[in-house]
């Protein structure tokens, strides 16, 4: 199929009020895609709706071998160590060798002994970000990636997703921060009354 992700009519309420009404995208593989807009409009639920992570109305279909997914919430267990909770994920993921590179880059090296809840926000995300990408996934959904990322983490982290990109794999991404994306992007989209209405990325402040 040339789509990473289709969706169809994909309504969701939380208590009777309605957060996203009828939305309809396809997502070819390989395509970048940017997801904006204020706070509470619906992103994450968008998400998480193709994440498979909550109970919507109407169709998503998604055609990856593997997804990778970076959610707003943490994910880690707080009480197990870094390596642990790699070799953890690791385990269930059928992976058995933990990108060394990308530790090092990102600079958790020295942060992988200890507890989860002994660390501070940022380095947790970037344990999260690594445990995301441990099964090679093609396609890749991320919530507010760049959200307590240190300047040079970004950088690091806006490097592998072009890099990520350029192998010709999938990502959406929710963000704050679509100046920094835009380079990436191929498609801009802003959820507004429910809806997904495309937008130039050069538009963006
Ligand atoms: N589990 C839930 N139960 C009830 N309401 C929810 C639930 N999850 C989300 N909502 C509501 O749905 C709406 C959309 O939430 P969502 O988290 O998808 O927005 P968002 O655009 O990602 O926001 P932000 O930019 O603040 O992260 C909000 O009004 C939120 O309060």
């Amino acid at each position: 199929m040339e789509y990473a992700v289709i969706v169809r009519g994909l309504t969701k309420s939380y208590g009777g009020v309605p957060v996203l009404r009828g939305i309809n995208l396809r997502v070819k593989r390989g395509e970048f895609l940017c997801i904006v807009g204020k706070n509470g409009t619906g992103k994450t639920t968008l998400l998480n709706a193709i994440a498979g992570l909550v109970e919507y109305s109407g169709e998503v279909m998604v055609n990856a071998r593997t997804v990778g997914i970076l959610g707003q919430r943490p994910a880690l267990y707080p009480k197990l160590t870094v390596r642990e909770n790699l070799d953890v994920f690791g385990r269930i993921l059928g992976v058995r060798n933990v990108d060394l590179d990308l530790i090092e880059a990102l600079g958790l090296k020295e942060y992988l002994d200890k507890p989860v809840e002994e660390l501070s926000h940022g380095n947790v995300r970037k344990a999260e970000i690594v445990c995301t990408l441990l099964g090679d996934p093609d396609l890749l959904l991320l919530d507010e990636p760049l959200v307590s990322l240190d300047y040079e983490s970004r950088v690091q982290f806006i490097g592998l997703l072009r890099k990520f990109k350029e192998e010709g794999r999938t990502v959406i991404a929710v963000t704050h921060f679509p100046e920094i994306m835009c380079p990436l992007c191929d498609r801009t989209f802003r959820i507004v009354d429910g809806n997904l209405k495309e937008e130039s990325c050069s538009g963006l402040t």
